[in-house]
């Protein structure tokens, strides 16, 4: 068992109120970890502070071993652990095939120099990134929407494009904020085989996710949030069964 990613006390505040609390937890290698927890615990503001998005005020991350605390998300996308994010809506008209190749090019190390001056290598790169592009609209089945608006999908599929542009950074670690919210049965359906395939692959999976019955089905072990720190783990009938898991979802105090 191989841990990927380590938290260790991990705060971080808003004007003066306190998210997380001293979050500790750790994701295996290979799994996809379950994060669930009642409204407001913390769960998307841990991925925003994992993300690079917002620094943390204390605490560590490590991940594959390495110290990455507070590093920025371009870092983060190098070392491997990639967030999905809404798909920007200043760019309503740009296609799937346009939205997944603008990923990959902001990914770290590519030279804006080198596509600029039009050079050899920079033609080089792009025809990569239109295969890879290809592959990744291949394999999450938005090869025959390859071409279409980003407004012209459905919400499923805009999901898919999410997903699929993480995919261009070639993660080891992708954090997941509710990919199959809103969707429709079939393509949720299509979503968690996507997400079984893609760890199967190898890629280990963090998923926020509110449907109890996806969780279960797709996650092993689950991490419960409550009060901006880690409450309990296990497999999800276990922490399901968990009296304080209960009471944080019914909103006592513990
Ligand atoms: N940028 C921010 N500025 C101010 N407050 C914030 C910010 N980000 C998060 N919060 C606050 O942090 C708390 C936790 O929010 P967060 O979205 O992380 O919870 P959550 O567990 O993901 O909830 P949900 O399941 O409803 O999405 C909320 O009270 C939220 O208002």
């Amino acid at each position: 068992m191989t841990l990927l990613l380590s938290v260790r006390g991990m705060t971080r505040s808003f004007y003066g109120v306190q998210v997380l609390t001293g979050v500790d937890l750790d994701i295996v290698e290979g799994s996809i970890t379950g994060l669930i927890g009642p409204n407001g615990a913390g769960k998307s503001t841990l991925f925003n502070v994992l993300s690079g998005l917002y620094p943390p005020d204390g605490g560590r991350v490590l991940l594959a071993g390495r110290d990455v605390t507070g590093a920025r998300p371009a870092q983060l996308v190098k070392a491997g652990m990639v967030r999905s994010f809404q798909l920007a809506r200043g760019f309503p008209k740009l296609s799937v095939f346009q939205h997944l190749i603008l990923y990959g090019q902001a990914q770290p190390g590519e030279g804006l120099w080198a596509a600029i001056t039009g050079s050899k290598v920079a033609r080089q790169r792009e025809e990569e990134l239109s295969e890879e592009a290809l592959a990744v609209a291949r394999r999450l089945r938005l090869d025959h929407v390859i071409d279409n608006p980003i407004t012209a999908l459905s919400g499923g599929q805009k999901k898919l494009v999410e997903i699929g542009r993480a995919l261009m950074a070639h993660p080891k670690l992708i954090l997941l904020d509710e990919p199959m919210a809103g969707v429709n049965p079939t393509l949720t359906e299509e979503i968690a085989a996507h997400l079984l395939a893609l760890n199967a692959d190898g890629i280990t999976i963090c998923l926020i996710e509110h449907d109890m019955a996806l969780i279960r089905r797709l996650c092993n072990p689950v991490i419960v949030m409550a009060e901006g720190r880690k409450l309990v783990e296990g497999g999800f009938d276990e922490v399901a069964e968990n009296r304080d898991v209960q009471e944080a979802y019914l909103g006592r105090r513990h």
